[in-house]
């Protein structure tokens, strides 16, 4: 080995263990750092406003509350603060399977997940200040317009069109300086996907650059935005590491939630359970699983269902827990012949890439990988493409948290060993998926993990739908622009596809039959972590997000999706917990008035 190599090593040491002892001291210093924690005693507390969950939509929500209203506030959080880590961008997947993670996994899969062990996807979850916003991959989305005005014609919300949503979405979208863009010529890819553009003009598909939820190389959430500004306000108690276990109804003089039960586990991890009492209104902010969790673990929910579960029924509200959707994603090794760079173990440890990211916040710490994508909202079938600029797949950190088997893993990556390679992995999705599915319970313990199952492409549309976008994807990555890269595109070979392919003409022609491509996606497709419409707007909320028959509980988190989002999510969930907030304001100051 040269001395100069040796010295390069030596001083790349140095800096990740300056690196790593200044992130452990951080770490440790926020999370000691938390004000205004209510202490639980014997005596009964009660707040005007409890929300249920510090994640997305209850960040948000807490902090126009607690900066607004003329109430009491308390946040109920099942979840401590995330570390320091979880706020470098390309740190983001090593916090899966973690402490911060729920770590879902769904039930078996019958239509989907064949290369998955025992067919269960991974599920994850942000538990913590935060929640999804301090797990996710950051990826900021604009919104689509008809999205909302197909909330409005097909699911008869008047007032939840784009014309209502427009102003809660600006609300909700970060200045620019709180923003990332992947600079035009950021890498090859990032060059090669902005130059494909002009050849197709043709089509009416949209190609963007991503823009993250980064500032200054770090993540920069609705934890940052919206909820740590407001902590030490008078007005707001916090209880972290905290679980909402039941919900209690009183039906004097109308059905309402009159107090909430908590569980704590004390230092010997035994529980404690303590009541507090909701003086005007209880938030759902538990997300797309743990709201219909907490739903029908304390009883309300389908009658038959409930009792079919065992559970003393409370209120019967069918469609509690059903109408789950997310994007299902299909992906696909493309290996390139030329020096992207993209994202592997020599580009990611060399020490200019961490002075960058020291100095400036930039280079592959910087983001997550993700440098654009393509989408045709106006296909009849729209769809998404995502380049995600990797080469090298670090086999049993991606095993981990995709829970792949071997076999399948290594069809999708047939290169993995090649800790060098350079490449980019092309996503394929339906922006529109039909499947639907359930949260259920195995019984009314909130300990224990709910059973929720996809049911990806359960319909025969989405299948269609992701053969189209696969297709699409490939014209994409064979374009004259992408030719510089020599681009080399690795369809999976999978035994259990192989009468249907790859054959060589595949190889050649990337051409593909409808079968081998429906039995790829049926093996290796993955959600997407954009779960939504297990409380769905209209059938399980009313327009003002209240749970239908009981008047003081509103629900305000990715569940009442009535369907999916054309995109990421994120920014959606942060306007309507905006757009909430405005409604339980206003309910505050007419009751104020009478
Ligand atoms: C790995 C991953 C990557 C993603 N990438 C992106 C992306 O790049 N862009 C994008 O737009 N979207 C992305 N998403 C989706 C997005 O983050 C979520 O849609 C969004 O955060 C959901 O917000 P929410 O408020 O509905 O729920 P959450 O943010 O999940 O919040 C729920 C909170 O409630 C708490 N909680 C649950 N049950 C209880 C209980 N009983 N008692 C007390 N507290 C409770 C949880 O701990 C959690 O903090 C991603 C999601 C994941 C998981």
């Amino acid at each position: 080995m040269g001395i100069r190599f040796q010295k390069i090593l030596c001083v790349g040491a140095i800096i990740v263990g300056c690196i790593a002892a200044l992130l452990i001291l951080v770490s440790k210093l926020l999370q000691e750092n938390l004000p205004n924690v209510l202490v639980l005693e014997n005596k009964e507390l009660e707040f005007d406003y409890i929300i249920v969950g510090a994640g997305t939509a209850g960040s948000t929500l807490t902090s126009l509350l607690t900066k607004h209203s003329n109430g009491s506030v308390l946040l109920i959080e099942a979840g401590g603060s995330f570390g320091y880590l979880s706020r470098i961008p390309l740190l983001s997947t090593f916090q899966q399977m973690g402490p911060n993670d729920w770590s879902f996994l769904s039930v078996p899969q019958k239509h989907s997940s064949k290369g998955l062990i025992e067919q269960r996807q991974c599920l994850p979850r942000g538990k913590g200040l935060g929640g999804s916003a301090n797990l996710n991959y950051m990826l900021h989305f604009d919104g689509y317009g008809p999205d909302f005005d197909a909330w409005h014609k097909l699911h008869n919300l008047s007032d939840w069109s784009w014309t209502d949503m427009r102003p809660f979405m600006a609300a909700a979208t970060p200045k620019k300086m709180d923003l990332y863009e992947i600079p035009r010529d950021y890498s090859m890819l990032s060059l090669a996907l902005e130059e494909s553009k002009a050849e197709f003009v043709e089509q009416s598909w949209q190609f963007r650059r991503s823009v993250y939820n980064i500032k200054n190389g770090l993540r920069h959430s609705v934890l940052q935005q919206f909820l740590l500004p407001v902590l030490n306000s008078v007005n707001l108690r916090l209880l972290p590491k905290t679980l909402v276990k039941r919900i209690k109804l009183s039906s004097t003089p109308n059905l309402k939630a009159s107090s909430v039960l908590v569980g704590i586990k004390d230092e010997q991890n035994k529980e404690v359970e303590f009541n507090i009492k909701v003086r005007r209104e209880l938030l759902l902010c538990a997300g797309a699983y743990q709201t219909p969790q907490l739903l029908l673990a304390s009883g309300i929910g389908d009658s038959t269902l409930l009792t079919q579960m065992k559970l003393t029924v409370q209120h019967h509200l069918p469609m509690v827990g059903q109408g789950l959707h997310d994007h299902f994603n299909v992906p696909l090794f493309v290996s390139i012949g030329s020096i992207g760079p993209t994202l592997n173990q020599r580009t990611l440890l060399s020490p200019m890439n961490l002075l960058n990211y020291l100095s400036r916040g930039t280079g592959f710490f910087g983001n997550f990988g993700v440098l654009g994508q393509v989408s045709g909202h106006e296909e009849s079938l729209p769809f998404g493409i995502t380049f995600f600029g990797a080469g090298a797949i670090d086999e049993s950190a991606f095993m981990s948290i995709s829970n792949f088997k071997r076999s399948a893993f290594r069809a999708l990556f047939p290169l993995f060993h090649n800790a060098t390679q350079e490449g980019f992995i092309v996503i394929s999705n339906c922006l529109q998926p039909k499947s639907r599915g359930t949260v259920t319970l195995l019984n009314k313990n909130m300990r224990r993990k709910p059973l929720i199952d996809p049911n990806y492409l359960s319909r025969d549309q989405d299948v269609t739908c992701i053969i189209a976008a696969i297709r699409n994807a490939v014209k994409v990555v064979r374009s004259s622009a992408f030719a510089k890269l020599q681009p080399k595109i690795h369809w999976p070979k999978l035994r259990e596809c192989s009468n249907f392919g790859p054959f060589d003409r595949d190889f050649a022609e990337h051409q593909p039959s409808d079968h081998y491509l429906e039995c790829v996606m049926r093996h290796i497709g993955l959600g997407s972590h954009h779960p939504g419409g297990s409380c769905a707007l209209g059938s399980v909320v009313d327009s003002q997000l209240r749970l239908k028959g009981i008047s003081n509980v509103r629900v305000v988190d990715a569940s009442v999706l009535p369907r999916p989002i054309s995109g990421n999510p994120n920014t959606v969930i942060t306007a309507i917990a905006i757009r909430a907030s405005s409604i339980v304001l206003k309910s505050e100051l007419q009751d104020s008035l009478l």
